[in-house]
Parts: C-alpha cells; sequence; structure tokens
C-alpha cells in the first residue's frame, strides 16, 4: 500500500457545491433548448400563455469571497482592541546589550536582571518579549509603581506560538516591578491549568528572582489544604483588613485558589498588582466553579470600605493592616477622582481568544492585544486562528486502522527517532501500544541481534499514572533515559522539553486548539521540529476538513511510507499483535 496515494477520496465540499451548480445550469439549458425544438416543430396554433423567453438567465460561477473588511469585522462583534493589535514578526529578536533607553528615562532591564538572565544563558529576547518587556516595563518610575489608583495600567492579551517564550516575557517584568517591594505582600498571582505547569513556572520564577529576595508559593492541591494555607498566609487568627501574605508571587490552578479565596483567612487579592492567566483559552473554557468572576470580585474593594485604625481612633498610631489605597474609605470631596485597583491583568495563550463575550467577562482595562504572527499588519490577519512556530514541519499520513501501529514502528525506525511524543487518545490506549511496541520490539531484536533501529526505549504516560510516577517519568525524559513518551493530552498544554524532535500524533487530535498545543511540544525555542499526525481513513474527512477551516490544510506535506517499507516490518508485527492478544486474553 502507498500511504501517499491513500487519501485520494474525498473532495473539497466547495468543490462539489461548484460542480453542482454548473450542471444545474446546463439541465436548465437543455430543458429551454428542448421546448424551443418543440415549439419549432409543433403546427402553429394560437396560443393562449405568452411564450416563453429565448434562454433563461445564466448563474453566475461561484468565485471565493474576499477577506471581510476591518469594519466588518468589527461589526461582527470582534474586539475592536483585537483589531488594532500589535503585530510582531516571530524571527524578531534583540539582543539583550540593544534594549537601550535614553538616560533620562528608566532602562527596560535592571543590571542585575541582565546579568542573572545572562547567566541563565540568555543573551537575546525573543519576539514576544520584545514587544512585552518595554511596553510592561516602563520609562517612567510613576509607572512601574505598585500602586497606581488613578493611572492604572493597561491590561494585555499576548497570542503568540507555542515554544515561544511566553512565560519569560511575564515572569521578567514582574520579578523587576515586585522587587522594589517593602514588605510582602501577594502582589502577582498567576493561573494555570494544571499542576506540572504550576511548577514548570515556579521553576522559571525561581532562576530568573534568584537575589531578588523575593518569596514565591504555589497553591495546586498537592500538599494538604492546612499545610497550603500555612505556607500562604502569616496570620490567620487576628482579622486584618489589608489581608496577611507570607508570598509576594503565588503560582496556582483555579480551584484551588478558589478554595484558599473562599477558605482561608486573610488570603486576600487586593494588593495584586499582576494577574496572569496563562493558557488562557483553556481556562476562560473551564468554569471551575465559575473560578474567574471570583477573582475578579476579589481583586475589586468591597462597596463598603473599612475605615483603618489611624482615621477611626484619630491617633497618629500606623495602622498594622496595610489596607490597599483604593480599599480604604475617605471621606469624599468634590476633588476627588475615581480610584481603581492597580491590578493588571496579562492574558497569554497560543491560540486567540476570539469569543467576544469571553472577552468581556474578563472586564478587561483598554487592553492592548500582542499578536506574534507572520504576515500583513494591516490587522486583518490577526483574525487568522492558528500561529505556528515557523521552525516546524508538519506532516500527515491516512492509513487504515490496522496499518497503523506498524506505519509508527517504521517511521521510528527509519527516521531513527529519538526523543519523541507520541500522543493516543485515552490513558488506555497509551498502555496498549507501548505494551505493541515491546512485543514488537522483542520480536526484531529476536531476529536480527543488533535491533536495527529499534533500540529506542518507550513508557506510558498518562493519568493512569499517580503524580510522583510522572513527575519520575518526565525528569526520565528531560534526562533522554527514555526516547519516546506515549501520552495523552495530559502534556500537550505548555509543558517546556526543548530537546523534543518529534510529535506524533498518533490518534488524531479532534480539535484545532489540540492539534495546536501537541505540535507545539517540538520546534520550541527557534528549534527545528517535526510533527506528524496518522489519520484513519473514516477520521481522514473530518481531519482535512478541520484543516481547512483554520486554513492550515497546505501547510501539512503527505508522508511517503511505501508497501515496501513496511514489508520487513510485518512478521514482527503479526508476532506483537498475537502476544497482545494473548496477553489481554489472559488479563
Ligand atoms: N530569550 C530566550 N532565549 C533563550 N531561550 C528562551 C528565551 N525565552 C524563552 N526561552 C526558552 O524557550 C522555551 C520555551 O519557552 P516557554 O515555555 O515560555 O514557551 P511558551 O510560549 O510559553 O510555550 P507554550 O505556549 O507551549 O506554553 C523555554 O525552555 C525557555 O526557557
Amino acid at each position: 500500500m502507498d500511504v501517499e496515494d491513500v487519501d485520494e477520496e474525498e473532495q473539497p465540499v466547495v468543490e462539489t457545491e461548484k460542480e453542482a451548480r454548473p450542471k444545474k445550469k446546463r439541465k436548465l439549458d437543455e430543458d429551454s433548448t428542448s421546448s424551443e425544438d418543440e415549439r419549432e416543430e409543433s403546427p402553429k396554433l394560437p396560443s393562449r400563455s405568452p411564450p416563453p423567453p429565448a434562454t433563461l438567465p445564466s448563474f453566475p460561477l461561484p468565485v471565493a469571497p474576499k477577506a471581510p473588511s476591518k469594519a466588518t469585522l468589527a461589526l461582527q462583534g470582534l474586539d475592536k482592541a483585537l483589531l488594532s493589535a500589535e503585530l510582531i514578526d516571530p524571527s524578531l529578536t534583540l539582543s539583550l546589550d540593544a534594549l537601550e533607553r535614553p538616560p533620562n528615562e528608566v532602562p527596560i532591564l535592571s543590571e542585575k536582571m541582565k546579568k542573572r538572565l545572562t547567566e541563565l544563558g540568555i543573551s537575546e529576547l525573543f519576539a514576544v518579549q520584545t514587544a512585552l518587556l518595554p511596553f510592561l516595563l516602563p520609562p517612567q518610575k510613576r509607572h512601574r509603581a505598585l500602586y497606581m489608583p488613578y493611572d492604572p495600567p493597561r491590561d494585555v492579551c499576548a497570542s503568540a506560538p507555542t515554544g515561544s517564550g511566553k512565560t519569560l516575557a511575564y515572569v521578567v517584568p514582574i520579578v523587576e516591578i515586585l522587587s522594589a517591594r517593602i514588605a510582602t505582600r501577594l502582589r502577582a498571582l498567576i493561573v494555570l491549568p494544571t499542576r506540572d505547569l504550576v511548577m514548570q513556572v515556579q521553576e522559571t520564577f525561581e532562576a530568573v528572582s534568584k537575589g531578588r529576595g523575593l518569596k514565591i508559593g504555589v497553591a495546586t492541591g498537592q500538599h494538604s489544604f492546612a499545610h497550603e494555607q500555612g505556607q500562604l498566609v502569616a496570620d490567620q487568627v487576628t482579622k486584618l483588613h489589608g489581608g496577611s501574605s507570607k508570598v509576594d508571587i503565588l503560582i496556582c490552578t483555579p480551584g484551588r485558589l478558589i478554595d484558599h479565596l473562599n477558605g482561608t483567612p486573610n488570603f486576600s487579592l487586593q494588593h495584586l498588582r499582576f494577574l496572569v492567566v496563562d493558557e488562557a483559552d483553556r481556562l476562560l473554557a473551564q468554569s471551575f466553579q465559575d473560578w474567574l468572576s471570583q477573582v475578579l470580585t476579589a481583586i475589586r474593594p468591597p462597596t463598603t470600605k473599612p475605615i483603618p485604625d489611624s482615621l477611626s481612633s484619630l491617633t497618629l498610631a500606623p495602622y498594622h493592616d496595610a489596607l490597599a489605597p483604593s480599599w480604604i474609605a475617605s471621606i469624599p470631596t468634590d476633588f476627588d477622582d475615581k480610584q481603581e485597583p492597580s491590578c493588571q491583568k496579562l492574558l497569554f495563550s497560543a491560540t486567540l481568544t476570539r469569543d467576544p463575550s469571553k472577552i468581556a467577562a474578563l472586564g478587561l482595562r483598554d487592553p492592548k492585544y500582542f499578536v506574534v504572527q507572520g504576515g500583513d499588519s494591516d490587522g486583518v490577519h490577526v483574525t487568522e486562528k492558528f500561529t505556528m512556530p515557523p521552525t516546524l514541519k508538519e506532516h500527515m499520513a491516512v492509513c487504515s486502522t490496522v496499518q497503523k501501529p506498524v506505519i509508527l514502528f517504521q517511521l521510528l525506525q527509519a527516521h531513527n527517532v529519538r526523543n519523541a511524543l507520541v500522543f493516543t487518545k485515552s490513558a488506555e490506549s497509551t498502555t496498549r501500544l507501548v505494551r505493541l511496541f515491546e512485543f514488537f520490539k522483542a520480536s526484531f531484536c529476536a531476529a536480527d541481534g543488533n535491533a536495527g533501529g529499534m533500540s529506542v526505549t518507550m513508557q506510558a504516560y498518562s493519568s493512569d499514572l499517580s503524580a510522583s510516577e510522572r513527575r519520575a517519568i518526565l525528569e526520565k525524559f528531560k534526562t533522554k533515559e527514555i526516547d519516546i513518551l506515549v501520552c495523552s493530552d495530559l502534556i500537550s498544554r505548555g509543558i517546556d522539553i526543548t530537546h523534543v524532535s518529534h510529535v506524533v500524533s498518533y490518534d488524531a487530535p479532534i480539535d484545532m486548539r489540540k492539534y495546536v498545543h501537541r505540535v507545539g511540544r517540538t520546534a520550541r525555542a527557534g528549534r527545528e521540529g517535526d510533527a506528524w499526525t496518522l489519520i484513519e481513513d473514516q477520521e481522514a474527512r473530518h481531519f482535512k476538513m478541520m484543516m481547512r477551516e483554520a486554513d492550515h490544510l497546505n501547510k501539512l506535506a503527505k508522508l511517503k511510507i511505501t508497501e515496501a517499507d513496511l514489508q520487513p516490518l510485518l512478521p514482527h508485527y503479526e508476532n506483537a499483535l498475537r502476544k497482545l492478544k494473548e496477553l489481554y486474553g489472559r488479563s
């Protein structure tokens, strides 16, 4: 079988319609001709009805519609701010030394930060960072303050391809601004969808903020609630209007955050200077006890504000409560401007959130959009749904269900694949595929002593494993003790393992977002990467439709595999299938 040839079966829907239209026209033309002929031949009788027209009007052939104008898109409800997004060329980089500002302005990065980044091997900024750092670290000192109740900062939505360095784009500014603090308060809250991602972002914060005296906490439910409470809040006994915090930065999952908001005395978000929603498209799609509205409420000042001790007692004693400025009740005067919380919301995603109701729910303040994406700068391109790393090569093969495993094994062998992630549809199928591969490898090695390229190690990584088992496996994969991880979509969001050279969607992803996040595990940080998708015959139509709708089908080349390539592997594959059947039969 030539896998290349398999997927010629369906015609694009548009073409089918195109063909149908002219046929319809021909039919009508034929009808009109025949009636004219009949008129020629029939005896000339007086006719009661008016004669039919000589020819029927012809229908115009369908043409591809033009791209909608900005005004049309605006009318369709697309957020105005999104239409005027700043487009950033993905190939843009900027050396740390070139980050200059005039001497009368605050430099973008402090010398301490430059030194630390250099120690971490970062000598230049990636595209998303070149745009966000100057924006989040403005040139005037007052715009970098922790409290700006009369002139609060603009919110930010940033969309950039997977692996393009979004994490540092918020970690660096947060560390720079919070390092100016004099007392520990909860000033930055980072919300992520999974525990694994929380750990990863925590590592980045700890690395970047080393020596800056910031305290970083996590809340994911990995430890008992009481333990976490003790780590986050210093005083849970005295009622403190200003809250109490043992950390400056908290990185958490939404569920656990809500638990603390509702159940930890003195846990308060009133001092927040940054709220980061990373992997925003996924977090906004999930309700998690309506986490977002609870967080937004906790950031806003209460309607009845507490009066600090110093005012109520009319003494000059400093009030221990440390309320945030917009929380403090004051006697209103005619000159008072409205005070607002100083919290700046930063949303990050590899896929644009285009649902206007979701954007509205965030209550963004004069949001500024940054989109890292090639193409025109006329703004219309911003409406494209997905941005991929430019160093990613994408391929697909359509095949039968039966041949899929052996095609995978052939690809791994022929391309000498190491450092790969293979995605399956469920935890159960990860285990089954790994077992099948082990039987296959054993049969292959028994026949060919030197293993002929089948020496790779494969391991299942799925929700069937405990968190500690998963961590240990991931660590082994990072240190290259394991060559290939077969995983369910658990790993497909944000996990950063830079050496992944191949991502194989063994089971095709069911939607475009899943596809983007899976393939985004490779070609990270400017490296090359390959993404292969295996599609079963019956899935081909849906998959291609999905790709076409995302304007992405033309980016996928076909994988070249022939019958001759598979032939030598088939006896071992049959052996492996028999063994697997025996195993599952037994259990
Ligand atoms: N300026 C830089 N120089 C060198 N490496 C960098 C730089 N910025 C980020 N990286 C590295 O690039 C890798 C990918 O970064 P990161 O995880 O932030 O990507 P991401 O855009 O958040 O991806 P995803 O959408 O998949 O979560 C990380 O290993 C990070 O350390």
